[in-house]
């Protein structure tokens, strides 16, 4: 077994060029000469607000700066929960500004993490709903642990709102389209059995397991000579990028709007409330 805990606090080092705020959201260690691993660290549940998506942008890009680095572990420091996707008080009574910048911060993670050079193996430790699970689609492999109580998928329309167009594509490239109308139109989360039966994740690992299959992926993905597989990865998820770099501020102000509109306000608000009202 992985000493994962251990081990990243021994070769923890912080992300530079970021804010002393900022970095306490990330911890980026390097285990070995080829693989780095990025563990989520926001308490309590790993939501993305602009902040915690600018400092895994930041991180990605700093394990891409050391030329030894082949592929990356993205991991979560909380065993139950990878992410609960995108933080819903950034889109909760918004500042049209913050949450202009915000959606920037987290098209720029998309792109940083889904175009990466690195190899990208994703450790889905527990929970992955919305935008952790875009989280995980990015990357190029996919391990979940096992518990059926565990949930992953687009739960968008569960909100009252929908997932941008290179969302949708990217789950659509993912699990194909007639799974991705089933799963976006009915906000489907899956377990991870059902998420292994679409090819939404790669494979179910026990959960004390799940780091060092991650880790065992990730050597196998580095030891591919970097050119044909970097050239591959390019082939393949170019357009997609180039797409939505083209559309960028297209595509802020389709989320500026659908989000400021009262409707949605509601929505947002009453899934907010029914969050904290489980307790
Ligand atoms: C318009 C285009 C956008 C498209 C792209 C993506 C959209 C998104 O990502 S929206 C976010 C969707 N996420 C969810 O629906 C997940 C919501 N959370 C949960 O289901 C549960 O929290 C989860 C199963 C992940 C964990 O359950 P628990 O361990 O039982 O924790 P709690 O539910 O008690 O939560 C603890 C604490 O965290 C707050 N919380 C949870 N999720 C979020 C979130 N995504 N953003 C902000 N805050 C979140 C929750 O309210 C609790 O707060 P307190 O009550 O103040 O303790």
């Amino acid at each position: 077994m992985f000493a994962s805990r251990g081990l990243l606090r021994s070769s923890r080092r912080l992300v530079g060029g970021i804010s002393s705020a900022t970095r306490t959201y990330v911890n980026l260690s390097k285990p070995s000469t080829s693989v780095a691993v990025l563990e989520l660290d926001r308490a309590p549940v790993n939501s993305l607000s602009k902040e915690m998506a600018d400092a895994v942008s930041a991180a990605i890009k700093e394990a891409e700066g050391d030329d030894k680095v082949q592929a990356l572990v993205l991991k979560s420091s909380n065993p139950k929960i990878f992410s609960a996707g995108l933080d819903i008080t950034e889109m909760n009574n918004p500042e049209v500004e913050r949450l202009e910048d915000f959606w920037r911060s987290i098209q720029d993670l998309f792109l940083t993490l889904y175009g990466s050079r690195l190899s990208t193996v994703a450790a889905i430790e527990g929970h992955s709903p919305a935008g952790g699970c875009l989280l995980a689609m990015s990357c190029d492999y996919r391990v979940m642990t096992e518990g059926e109580n565990f949930k992953i998928g687009l739960n968008e329309t569960k909100l009252g709102i929908a997932a941008p167009y290179w969302l949708k594509d990217l789950f659509v490239k993912t699990i194909g389209n007639r799974e991705a109308e089933l799963g976006l139109g009915l906000g489907k989360l899956y377990s991870p059995s059902e998420a292994l039966s679409v090819n939404l994740i790669d494979e179910v690992v026990k959960n004390e397991d799940v780091l060092e299959v991650a880790m065992k992926e990730a050597e196998t993905w580095a030891k591919i000579p970097p050119k044909g597989r970097v050239a591959s990865k390019v082939m393949l998820r170019s357009e997609m990028m180039d797409e939505l770099r083209e559309k960028k501020e297209l595509d802020v102000g389709w989320f500026r709007d659908f989000i400021m509109e009262e409707g949605t306000q509601k929505g947002i608000d009453a899934y907010l409330k029914s969050l904290g009202g489980k307790k």
